[in-house]
């Protein structure tokens, strides 16, 4: 048997489990994030799409002996076959920050990234789950919505923005406040994902803790600002790859074991929904066979949570209709 006949028979189905596709793979977090999808035994096929430097990544990880068969794609005459067929697509294509930047500093570049991208998905594999990492978040998955709509393949249960970096940064500091191991620890985050528009909700988490004032307003600000902690700590050469990696596989293994049949599947993320009056909002939402089977309400507030959510609205709903706009008015391409 040749090597490609080989392949072919794994990929055929010696190894039962989902076709996923990493745009953006060859970066700061689509590398790692491939090697851990790679070692995902839910994972059948992986493909790995950029406009760099993807048969490399690609020759590096096929050496990995587990059962996924990774495949690369080079530039976008190859986004097509990339997206062909895939159960999950998930997004960590764009620029990152440097310091002194907001993420909403990165939309003139990312916007039309994520457009190009969706545009590949709504054409190639529209009934896929969309996981999208690509800052600004708050903008991108509107834009995401905007461009599937368009194309008349948009589901809303399928369309997830991923702010699992979030919750994994809101539990690993709560668990050092409070002296426990980050894994006994769940903190949801709510609203979006910058800044104020990061809204941790201290009061719900587990294990229940009664913080005092102090504490409440160093775990807000260093949670509002671990992506800019890392920003800082990196001096120019990007933002967080390896903690956005752990998250974002994190987030997918749970789309995966949902997509498999596997029940109770609940996790945060910024999605379409009415939780709030503003059209997407980051809450807990229950994932299934279909994608979001059940969006949960923001539950009880303190004082001090409720007017976070009242601050951050007028800033998301800002970068919502900048995304919204982008795509139903696009703007005039430079002459
Ligand atoms: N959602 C979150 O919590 C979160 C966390 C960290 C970073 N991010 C964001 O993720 C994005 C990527 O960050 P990074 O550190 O990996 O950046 P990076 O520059 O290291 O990697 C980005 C990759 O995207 C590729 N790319 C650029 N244009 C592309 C296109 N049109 N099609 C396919 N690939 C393309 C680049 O070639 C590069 O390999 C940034 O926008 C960053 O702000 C989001
Ligand atoms: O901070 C950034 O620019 C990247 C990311 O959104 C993060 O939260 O780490």
């Amino acid at each position: 048997m040749t090597g490609v006949e080989r392949e072919a028979t794994r990929a055929r189905g010696a190894a039962p489990g989902f076709k996923v596709a990493i745009l953006g793979a060859a970066g700061g977090i689509g590398q790692p994030l491939s090697l851990l999808m790679k070692m995902s035994p839910l994972v059948s096929t992986l493909h790995l799409y950029d406009v760099f430097n993807t048969p490399g990544v690609v020759a590096d990880l096929s050496h990995t002996n587990t059962s996924a068969v990774v495949r690369g794609f080079l530039g976008n005459d190859q986004l097509g076959p990339a997206l062909d067929g895939m159960d999950l697509v998930i997004i960590p294509a764009g620029v990152p920050r440097k310091p002194g930047m907001t993420r909403d500093d990165l939309f003139n570049i990312n916007a039309g990234i994520v457009r190009t991208l969706i545009e590949g998905v709504a054409k190639h594999c529209p009934r896929a789950i969309i996981n999208i990492i690509s800052n600004p978040v708050n903008s991108t998955v509107p834009i995401a919505a905007e461009v599937l709509k368009k194309a008349g393949v948009y589901d809303p249960k399928r369309l997830f923005g991923v702010t699992t970096l979030d919750v994994v940064r809101a539990n690993t500091f709560v668990a050092d406040v409070i002296g426990v191991d980050p894994k006994m620890v769940d903190v949801p985050v709510l609203g979006g994902h910058a800044g104020i528009t990061i809204l941790p909700i201290l009061s719900q988490a587990t294990p229940k803790f009664t913080f005092t004032d102090k504490e409440v307003a160093y775990l807000t600000n260093r949670i509002q600002n671990g992506g800019t902690e890392v920003v800082e700590a990196k001096k120019g050469a990007g933002s967080a790859t390896l903690s956005m990696a752990y998250a974002a596989a994190k987030f997918a293994e749970s789309c995966l074991r949902a997509l498999q049949g596997e029940s109770g599947i609940v996790e945060c993320a910024y999605v379409d929904c009415e939780v709030t009056e503003l059209p997407f909002f980051a809450t807990k939402v229950r994932i299934g066979r279909s994608g979001i089977e059940e969006i949960y309400p923001l539950g009880p507030l303190n004082a001090h949570e409720r007017e976070g959510l009242e601050k951050l609205k007028p800033e998301l709903h800002e970068s919502i209709q900048k995304g919204v706009k982008f795509v139903q008015n696009p703007p005039a391409p430079k002459s």
